[in-house]
């Protein structure tokens, strides 16, 4: 065990971790663009911002499609860092499992209710 550092050093574990690194920090790349995005068509607003104003920047064909793009971006960004986060703190592996699995049902539930509301406009 003293040996273990540098070219030595014995590696473990899954070997997920550069891909959710990099997967979390494009996601979250993305979810900036779109908030910018929004913020620039609020702040090109004149006038009350009422429902028909939120609808009407929702409503275009590539705002649908971006949108659902960062609805896919941040499930998997929350679902990435969630993990994380029950894997470095949730000792037992039944609780972490039962919290892994409302994490998954809870973000897919929140995607398909934004999905949902997004094809409605
Ligand atoms: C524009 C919006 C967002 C940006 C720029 C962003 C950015 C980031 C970045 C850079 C990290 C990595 C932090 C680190 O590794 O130290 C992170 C972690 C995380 N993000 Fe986001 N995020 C955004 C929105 C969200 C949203 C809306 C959620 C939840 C619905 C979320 C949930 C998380 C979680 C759970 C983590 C893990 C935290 C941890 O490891 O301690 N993020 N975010």
């Amino acid at each position: 065990m003293s040996d273990n550092y540098g070219y030595k050093r014995t590696v473990v574990g899954a070997h997920y971790g550069l891909r959710d690194w990099l997967s979390q920090r494009v996601t979250a790349a993305l979810m900036v663009l779109f908030t910018l995005i929004v913020l620039v068509q609020l702040v090109l607003t004149k006038g009350p911002i009422g429902y028909d104003r939120w609808a009407s920047i929702f409503s275009s064909q590539w705002m649908k499609v971006l949108t659902f793009s960062v609805i896919l971006a941040l499930v998997w960004h929350a679902w990435v860092g969630m993990r994380n986060i029950w894997m470095d703190y949730i000792k037992p592996v039944s609780l972490r499992l039962v919290l892994q699995i409302f994490t998954i049902v809870w973000l897919v539930g929140c995607a398909g209710w934004g999905i949902q509301v997004l094809w409605r406009l």
